[in-house]
């Protein structure tokens, strides 16, 4: 896996009037599941609807699955999927219709009785578009975007809005396409899903990614992590931090409850207790926070995902 890149964007300027929403961009997705994430207005979408050739850039260089999205857009249609959030669709058509004649425009569809029933749209196969619920639309589209088997997807905020469940079901749709060799592109703004779905993040900020990699090596070359744990009051804190390594910092919080900033690996948790022993004191509580892709995208944005 991980082998050629299934998206090779370079340099990619794209500006609506005197509005440069995408500011030399450089991104590569391989096989697997991207994660592109971003503030609100970081110009995720317009990256995203370049790549799929609905927008030409203009500077800089796309390529999907070796070929260019506009010049090249007949050849490159039949093998990606697009999840469209609105429009494209007749309104007075039937969900199921819909989906029927979607896959068979392509060669090997996927069951479209079996993907109906996957995303619990069972029930309202026979409903025409406009009288599904707006999660129903969503799943739907979902639907489109992969049941002609694509190489490659591209889902734009696949599960916002929709209900716990509905979210589920779209993650195990994911992780299938993705054992199934089909390589997603997704944008979200849910930190979670990035973490539970991706082999790849790009953090996308005013028009540049500003930090790509897994979801474990984002949060390592984060701010340090921290370990708290609790004993008697009135520790020696300076003699706590002397046993630690330089970059560290340790603090009593609150009377007995105490706090280690630093880069927290099994040598400074042994560090830790072992000074405990020293020192006749009992950590009752330890633990260990992780820092997550949250953290890390509010140290590297200064912002939230949602504004
Ligand atoms: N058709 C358009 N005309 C003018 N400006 C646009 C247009 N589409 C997007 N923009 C602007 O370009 C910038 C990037 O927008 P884009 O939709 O790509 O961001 P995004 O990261 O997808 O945001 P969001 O998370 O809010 O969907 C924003 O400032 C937006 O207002």
């Amino acid at each position: 896996m991980r082998s050629e890149p299934v998206v090779q964007v370079q340099a990619l300027v794209k500006r609506y009037g005197p509005k440069t929403a995408v500011d030399g961009l450089d991104l590569v997705a391989r096989e697997g599941v991207t994660a592109v994430l971003g503030p609100n207005g970081a110009g995720k979408t317009t990256t995203v609807e370049t790549c799929e050739g609905y927008r030409k850039p203009d500077a800089g260089t796309v390529r999907v699955l070796g070929l260019d999205p506009v010049r090249e857009s007949g050849r490159l249609r039949p093998r990606i999927g697009v999840m469209l959030q609105s429009g494209g669709v007749y309104s007075g058509s039937r969900a199921d219709e819909m989906l029927r004649h979607v896959a068979k425009l392509h060669a090997h569809p996927l069951d479209v009785d079996a993907l109906i029933e996957r995303l619990g749209l069972g029930s309202c196969g026979r409903t025409t578009y406009r009288r599904l619920s707006g999660g129903q639309q969503q799943r739907l589209a979902l639907a489109m975007a992969v049941v002609g088997r694509p190489e490659l997807v591209f889902l734009d905020e696949p599960t916002a809005g929709l209900d716990p469940q509905a979210r589920r079901a779209t993650w195990d749709l994911v992780r299938d396409l993705r054992a199934d060799g089909v390589s997603v592109i997704l944008t979200t703004h849910y930190m979670d899903e990035a973490e539970q779905l991706a082999d790849d993040v790009a953090i996308i900020d005013a028009g540049r990614v500003i930090a790509q990699g897994s979801p474990e090596e984002l949060c390592k070359g984060g701010a340090e992590n921290t370990l708290r744990f609790t004993g008697r009051p009135g520790l020696d804190v300076g003699s706590l931090l002397k046993a630690l390594p330089a970059d560290s910092s340790a603090a009593e919080l609150t009377p007995g409850s105490y706090r280690v900033i630093g880069k927290i690996d099994p040598q400074l948790l042994a560090t830790v207790t072992s000074w405990c022993a020293q020192h006749g004191v009992m950590p009752e509580k330890i633990s260990v926070e992780r820092h997550s892709l949250e953290d890390v995208f509010l140290e590297l944005t200064g912002k939230e995902l949602r504004s």
